[in-house]
C-alpha cells in the first residue's frame, strides 16, 4: 500500500490524474485496453473534468478505455444523484466517448436484476477469465464506507468476486455495488480522499483495530495489485504511523 499525501485537494486530484494516466497507458501498452472502474460521490467530479481537460485529454487514447462504476445509486440515469450522470457530464462527454465504451448500471430493472445484469457485463468483458480490473477508483465516506460497501451491510460478507443489491436499512434504500473480493482483484485500487471531515476514516480505514463491519474501507486489500491512496494533509492528519 502507497500513501501519497498533498498540500491541498487540488494538488491531490492532479497527483491521481497523473497516476491515472501512467495506469491506463501501461495497461494500454500490455493489453491493448484499459478498464477502470469509477467512484461516485462528490470528491472525483474535479478529478473526471481534470482528465478531460486540455491537460490530460490528449495523454491517452480514450479509444481504448472502457468504462465501469464501483458503485451506482438506485436512481434513474437522469436523476441528479446517479453515478454515471455524474461522469457523463463530467468525463464521457467532454471526450466523446463512444457509449459502447461506457458500462452503466441498468438502473431501470429491480435492484437484484440490476445487480445481476452487471455481473454478466463484467464477465463477459473479461471474457470470462479473472474479472481484474486495471484500475478501480474509491472514494471513502465518513463512516469508513468504501463504493457502496456501508457499515453493517450484506455484501460486505461476500466471499466471491461478484456485485451486490446491497440494503441500507438506515436510509431504506439499495445501492448496486462492487464486493470487495471483485474489487480486491484488480491490478490497481486508487483512492481519492480529501478534507477534514475525512480524516477520522481514514484512520479508521488504515489504523483503527480491524473491525470491518464497522469500517468496511478495511475490507479492500488487493490480491496481486497495489492499493495507493492520493490524500491531502487534512485527510491524513489523523494517522500516527509512518508509511
Ligand atoms: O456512490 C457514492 O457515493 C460513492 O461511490 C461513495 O462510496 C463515495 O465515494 C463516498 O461516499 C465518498 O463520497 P464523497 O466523495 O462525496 O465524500
Amino acid at each position: 500500500m502507497t500513501l501519497n499525501i498533498f498540500n491541498s485537494p487540488d494538488e491531490v486530484i492532479d497527483g491521481l490524474a497523473q497516476y491515472f494516466v501512467k495506469v491506463a497507458n501501461e495497461s494500454i501498452a500490455a493489453r491493448s485496453k484499459f478498464s477502470v472502474a469509477l467512484s461516485g460521490g462528490s470528491s472525483p467530479k474535479k478529478l473526471y473534468e481534470l482528465l478531460a481537460s486540455t491537460t490530460y485529454a490528449d495523454s491517452i487514447d480514450w479509444t481504448k478505455v472502457y468504462f465501469f462504476f464501483g458503485d451506482e445509486r438506485n436512481v434513474p440515469q437522469n436523476d441528479p444523484e446517479s453515478n454515471y450522470l455524474m461522469a457523463k457530464k463530467a468525463l464521457f462527454e467532454p471526450l466523446y466517448i463512444e457509449p459502447a465504451n461506457v458500462f452503466a448500471v441498468d438502473t431501470s430493472l429491480t435492484p437484484n436484476e440490476a445487480a445481476q445484469k452487471y455481473a454478466e457485463q463484467i464477465a463477459e468483458f473479461f471474457d470470462d477469465d479473472e474479472m481484474s480490473f486495471d484500475l478501480v477508483l474509491l472514494g471513502l465516506g465518513d463512516d469508513t464506507h468504501t463504493a457502496s460497501l456501508f457499515p453493517g451491510t450484506e455484501a460486505l460478507h461476500d466471499v466471491s468476486p461478484s456485485v451486490k443489491a446491497n440494503y441500507l436499512p438506515t436510509k431504506d434504500i439499495y445501492r448496486i455495488t462492487l464486493n470487495a473480493p471483485l474489487i480486491n482483484d484488480a491490478k490497481n485500487i486508487a483512492f481519492l480522499v480529501y478534507g477534514e471531515s475525512k480524516a477520522p476514516a481514514v484512520y479508521n480505514a488504515l489504523e483503527a483495530d480491524e473491525n470491518v463491519e464497522l469500517y468496511p474501507a478495511q475490507l479492500i486489500d488487493a490480491i496481486a495489485g497495489e492499493v495507493h491512496w492520493f490524500l491531502d494533509e487534512p485527510a491524513a492528519a489523523d494517522l500516527k504511523e509512518a508509511y
